[in-house]
């Protein structure tokens, strides 16, 4: 069994256990449900660098990260750094987060917040956006097409955005629809931990262009940004580059200080 496997079967027991504690109803009438969303989409639209900047405690594939940092410092930081968007990473049991960090950064900023997560159950949308998310990542490596329809059009619904993930042309064919708003080509294969910024650049021509395109993972440069670039992406989602600092939001702000 693959790691993607792993995780998925585990969030089948936690999602079935969180709707056993929280009912449908409880998300519905919090007060984040009710607010709001701000586009992700047209912010990386409307800018020349597309940072979308992570938080990220650890990972599979890299162990701890960092674990000492505040999310609402990490969040304040990268808004003042002049990201884009910013994603939070929720899953506990693999990456060390939490439906809170989500709530925390909403409370402390006003830019488009992507709740980072494995959803495979409607339910992780209704809780995303009861946390504060402007944005849902649906990965079309652990959802059938059928599954990818219904849920981007339930996320609409709501109001958020929504960021569809593949790894492989296979992935990306069965989940061209015009309920999501972004494709992003995710640069490590969540199978294997391989890393290649070529994965971004043979599937961006494929990506028609109504789709803002987003390259994701493994981006620790300028000079990776700018050799994307050519290829149509307007989105570059970093995590570790900034995360593995003691300053999230002062690294964020150089780099992008440099690629303007
Ligand atoms: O830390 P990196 O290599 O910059 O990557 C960030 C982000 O792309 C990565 O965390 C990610 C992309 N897709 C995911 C799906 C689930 C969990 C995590 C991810």
């Amino acid at each position: 069994m693959d790691i993607l496997e792993k995780i998925v079967i585990d969030k089948r027991k936690e999602v079935d256990l969180r709707k056993s504690l929280i009912p449908v109803s409880q998300l519905e009438s919090s007060v984040l449900f009710s607010r709001e969303t701000v586009s992700l989409a047209n912010a990386l639209k409307n800018s020349t660098t597309g940072i979308i900047a992570e938080h990220k405690r650890r990972s599979p594939s890299k162990s701890v990260i960092n674990h000492t940092l505040n999310v609402q410092d990490v969040a304040t930081g990268y808004e003042n750094a002049g990201v884009c968007g910013m994603s939070v990473l929720t899953d506990g049991k693999y990456f060390g987060g939490a439906l809170d960090d989500l709530l925390l950064a909403r409370a402390s900023v006003k830019m488009p917040l992507l709740r980072k997560e494995f959803i495979i159950d409607p339910y992780q949308i209704l809780e995303a956006k009861a946390y504060g998310a402007d944005v849902i990542l649906l990965i079309a490596a652990i959802l059938t097409r059928e599954e990818i329809k219904s849920f981007s059009e339930f996320a609409k619904g709501l109001g958020l955005d929504v960021l569809l993930e593949v790894h492989n042309e296979q992935e990306l064919q069965k989940s061209i629809m015009p309920s999501l708003d972004m494709l992003g080509v995710n640069n490590r294969n969540l199978k294997t931990f391989e890393v290649s910024l070529e994965t971004s650049k043979k599937l961006s021509t494929l990506i028609p262009n109504d789709f803002v395109k987003v390259s994701e993972s493994g981006i620790s440069s300028i000079e990776a940004i700018k050799k994307l670039q050519p290829f149509g992406f307007k989105g570059f989602l970093i995590g570790e580059n900034f995360m593995k600092t003691n300053n999230p939001g002062e690294s964020a702000a150089s780099f992008i200080s440099s690629l303007k």
